[in-house]
């Protein structure tokens, strides 16, 4: 595809951008510009790239010597010293999001510029009115003095863009930034449909001054084409191409950003699904945070999706049934067992075959400094002790297998776990768990930041275990996964199943229905006073 060229004076433009970590050459040669006004996408595979090119922009890494920054022609010298990507007019908004969960909503919005004042006091009724305006804008009821640790997901991701929306408008009346640019990597993993829709009215909000331009990180190619202007993909480090979105359809997209056509995943049989399959685990009566006495069961070989809006419970219930969800109650019923969940543990989940694989990844999921081998091997070290101690010739062989099998890249086991990209780590946590031979896998947003081909690769992986006999839920806001996944998708409210689609009524269409239609949009905000973390 050859580079489309903005027609004014780029607002952001990068030339020559390399960077390299020990033997990766984790960006070699790039170029990128980006329009006034514009909502540009980067995409790329797993370990393109990306999030190593936005690291450069906030100054967290220095690049190789020789690249060139420009921000509204005003030339910007390279390494950005950390913390002052804000005097170039640069705001970001990453996936971790980045908010302080015991500070309340207004100290996490007003946080850095409460402490980059010179005034010796803080006005707090002008903070207060500032913040109400600034949520006000998106129509938005939000209560500014509840800590952000009770808010939903989608509260959550709009009140760190709202965040650096306020930084930018900050920039502007200090005047240290004419020019702003935008960074959103991957905010919209962890929302539900109607809160992108949310955010891309912030977004377009924003970038409607022309002096606004919006860069957006996303494996998400419906929404890159529904919201985006221009999209620059990057493959192995280097420029694939930039092209205009709408001249783009999503195959011509995957084509550039995988190198090859991609199938994309094939959907679960759901006409000849049988709803009366013997029942491998049972829960019953769940409580906790908005939980209401959930009860379902999940079959042999069968995958149950849990679903709804922020808020509704559906992310509150895999963690329950792992024993990490203290105040929880109910019970999981397992073929030989059954667990109290008020006093059950993660250990005694494990023992008895139930694996968690959270969407926090980051938090929950790993030991980011530790090695991939040390961190796929943990749960199956007993398997490689002998009498001389750890077998450690066989146990490199199991991690070379595995990065093989659910395609870690890099291939090198002995990679510490934290320099991985974001998909790249989440198979690798996939890997560590199917590896055991789980009876009951419970996974939150199991391809949340994982590329198009990949997600095929995991829905492959994850078949396979259901093949294989394990009972498989799975808790997200993907619609179109839900249904391509699962045999069977329960959609909540207020803590309730309301709606269970099979069969040929479980489509992508009926889910974003049944979610819709299950509490009013007041909810859909997450602002219900219901919602607990
Ligand atoms: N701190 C680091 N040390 C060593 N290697 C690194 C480090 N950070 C990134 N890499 C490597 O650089 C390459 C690019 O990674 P990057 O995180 O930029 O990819 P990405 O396109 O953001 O991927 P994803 O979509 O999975 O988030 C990968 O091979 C990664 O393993």
């Amino acid at each position: 595809m050859a580079p489309a060229t903005a027609t004014s004076t780029p607002l952001l433009q990068l030339r020559g951008l390399s960077k390299t970590f020990g033997t990766t050459k984790a960006l070699d040669g790039v170029d990128l510009t980006v329009a006034p006004g514009e909502v540009h996408a980067l995409l790329g595979e797993n370990g393109s790239g990306k999030s190593t090119l936005i690291k450069v922009l906030n100054g967290f890494h220095a690049p190789d010597p020789g690249a060139e920054l420009t921000i509204g022609g005003r030339s910007v010298p390279l390494p950005v010293p950390p913390g002052r990507f804000r005097e170039h007019g640069l705001a970001f908004v990453h996936q971790d999001l980045a908010l302080v969960p015991e500070l309340s909503v207004l100290e996490n919005l007003r946080v850095a510029h409460i402490a980059g004042s010179r005034r010796p006091w803080i006005n707090w009724g002008a903070e207060r009115r500032r913040a109400r305006t600034a949520f006000g804008r998106l129509g938005l009821d939000v209560d500014i003095d509840q800590p952000v640790q009770r808010l939903g997901a989608t509260e959550r991701a709009l009140l760190a863009i709202v965040r650096a929306a306020e930084e930018i408008r900050d920039a502007r009346e200090r005047a240290t930034a004419e020019h702003c640019l935008l960074v959103l990597d991957e905010p919209t993993v962890f929302l539900p449909e109607e809160g992108t829709a949310l955010l891309f009215r912030l977004v377009r909000d924003l970038v409607a001054d022309g002096r606004t331009s919006v860069l957006f990180v996303s494996h998400d190619l419906d929404e890159v084409l529904a919201h985006t202007d221009r999209v620059t993909v990057l493959s192995d480090g280097r420029l694939r191409g930039t092209a205009d979105t709408a001249a783009v359809t999503v195959p011509q997209l995957i084509e550039m950003i995988v190198g090859r056509p991609v199938q994309s995943p094939v959907p679960t049989e759901h006409a000849g699904h049988t709803p009366e399959r013997p029942v491998h685990a049972g829960v019953t009566d769940l409580h906790g945070g908005v939980l209401a006495g959930l009860s379902f069961t999940v079959g042999a070989g069968e995958v149950v999706g849990l679903t709804g809006l922020a808020g509704s419970g559906y992310e509150d219930v895999l963690p329950a049934l792992y024993g990490a969800r203290p105040g929880a109650s109910g019970t999981l019923r397992l073929p030989d067992a059954a667990l109290d969940l008020a006093t059950s543990t993660p250990a005694a989940a494990l023992a008895h075959g139930v694996v968690f694989v959270p969407a926090d990844r980051a938090r929950d999921g790993a030991a980011g400094e530790l090695t991939v081998l040390e961190n796929m091997t943990l749960p199956v070290l007993a398997e490689f002790r002998g009498r001389a101690g750890l077998d450690r010739r066989r146990l490199l062989a199991r991690g070379r297998q595995l990065t093989e099998t659910h395609d870690v890249r890099p291939r090198d086991p002995r990679a510490v776990y934290g320099s991985l990209s974001g998909g790249n780590a989440q198979k690798a946590l996939l890997a560590k768990w199917l590896q055991t031979g789980p009876r009951l896998v419970l996974l939150h947003e199991p391809t949340q930041g994982v590329d198009i081909g990949a997600r095929t690769h995991i829905h492959d992986q994850l078949a396979s275990a259901a093949r294989g006999g394990a009972a498989i839920v799975v808790a997200s806001s993907d619609y179109e996964q839900l249904a391509t996944l699962c045999d069977r998708v329960l959609v909540l409210a207020r803590g309730r199943v309301v709606e269970q689609l099979a069969g040929p009524a479980l489509t992508r269409e009926r889910i974003a229905d049944r979610v819709l239609g299950s509490v009013t949009l007041h909810e859909a905000t997450g602002s219900s006073p219901e919602v607990t973390a």
